[in-house]
């Protein structure tokens, strides 16, 4: 049976070495970074009146600045989000035999425990945290292996997986009205997969890193209770201020692809803290696996050449699973 961190990190003085990235994949330097208040926050509650304009706009400038920006009165209720949250921390802290059956011995399966990362589970060296990888798409399998336990796991998830569905769609129509490209655009193919990953970081001795990467998907969302998410812009680390109920809109490797360049997939990590626990509910959008993903036509001028060659999205993340562990 694996063992979770939340099961003994608490008992610990130091890191052991099983935690610990050899020295060329840690970052040197300070790893604390300033919340950064330039990340624009855009209120969507006058999408649809007189502000539609205005929020394309702030969109597509924070796209551009950043990579990303944040949500707020985005649809998705408050309740909604607390509760998937609190789930998830019981969830977390149940006891170790309840969560045995989960352990990934068949990679196949919609629900996940995991230790560590998914890409480190065979090299070793494990990441500070805990992960749940959730396939929201139903299908039998994906419910037959869902928790049980807490009794409302299914209907909760459901529930914020269906409202976080509806707010990815609105937002990728935004985009797409920001590029000039048709609404709907990101609708079935290239939108196909949805997955809930929920990371909980448990307080950490020696605060380590997950290393930075971008996300291979097409577009996350993101929950934080507490802040430690930090992006890389203009030479720096800047961090992600955590906003009750705010959704973390990130920019993914497909939707650089897609618009051939015009959209940058946003350079990310997550610095653990001393003192307190850190759960983030991070929801990842994809094409399906068989997708070939390029450049769109229409973005492609004589005066912006392709910048990316196709690549089925199966491989895509095939590669970047292998080497980066997130
Ligand atoms: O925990 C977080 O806030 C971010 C995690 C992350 O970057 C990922 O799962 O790709
Ligand atoms: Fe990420």
């Amino acid at each position: 049976m694996p063992t979770y961190l939340s099961h003994w990190s608490t008992n610990v003085q130091s890191v052991p070495t099983n935690y610990v990235f050899p020295k060329d994949k840690r970052p040197e330097g300070d790893i604390t970074a300033p919340l950064c208040k330039d990340i624009p926050v855009i209120d969507l509650s006058q999408l649809d009146g007189l502000d539609h304009a205005e929020i394309i706009k702030q969109i597509m400038k924070a796209n551009k600045d950043f990579g990303m920006f944040q949500v707020i009165n985005h649809g998705v209720s408050e309740e909604l989000v607390d509760e998937t949250m609190n789930l998830f921390k019981e969830f977390f802290n149940m006891p170790a035999e309840d969560k045995a059956m989960y352990y990934p011995e068949d990679g196949t399966k919609g629900f996940r425990l995991y230790t560590g990362s998914l890409s480190s589970i065979e090299d070793g060296v494990k990441t500070w945290k805990d992960s749940v990888k959730h396939t929201c798409q139903s299908s039998e399998d994906n419910i037959e292996s869902s928790p049980k336990k807490p009794a409302r796991y299914q209907d909760v998830v459901g529930a914020y997986s269906a409202e976080v569905r509806k707010l990815s769609l609105k937002i990728l129509d935004m985009i797409c009205e920001g590029l000039g490209v048709e609404l709907g655009y990101f609708e079935d193919e290239l939108s196909q997969l949805q997955q809930l990953v929920v990371h909980q970081y448990p307080a950490c001795p020696d605060p380590s890193l997950v290393s930075g990467h971008t996300d291979p998907h097409l577009l996350t969302l993101l929950q934080q209770d507490i802040d430690g998410l930090q992006i890389f812009k203009d030479g720096q680390w800047l961090g992600v201020e955590p906003i009750p109920h705010a959704f973390v809109i990130m920019i993914c490797d497909q939707l650089e692809i897609i618009s051939n360049g015009k959209l940058k997939s946003v350079q990310h990590r997550v610095v653990t803290n001393t003192s307190a626990a850190r759960t983030s509910l991070v929801t990842f959008i994809s094409p399906s696996l068989e997708s070939v993903i390029e450049p769109e036509k229409a973005l492609v001028r004589a005066s912006e050449p392709t910048q990316f060659k196709p690549c089925r999205f199966k491989e895509y993340l095939d590669i970047q699973m292998a080497n980066h562990p997130y």
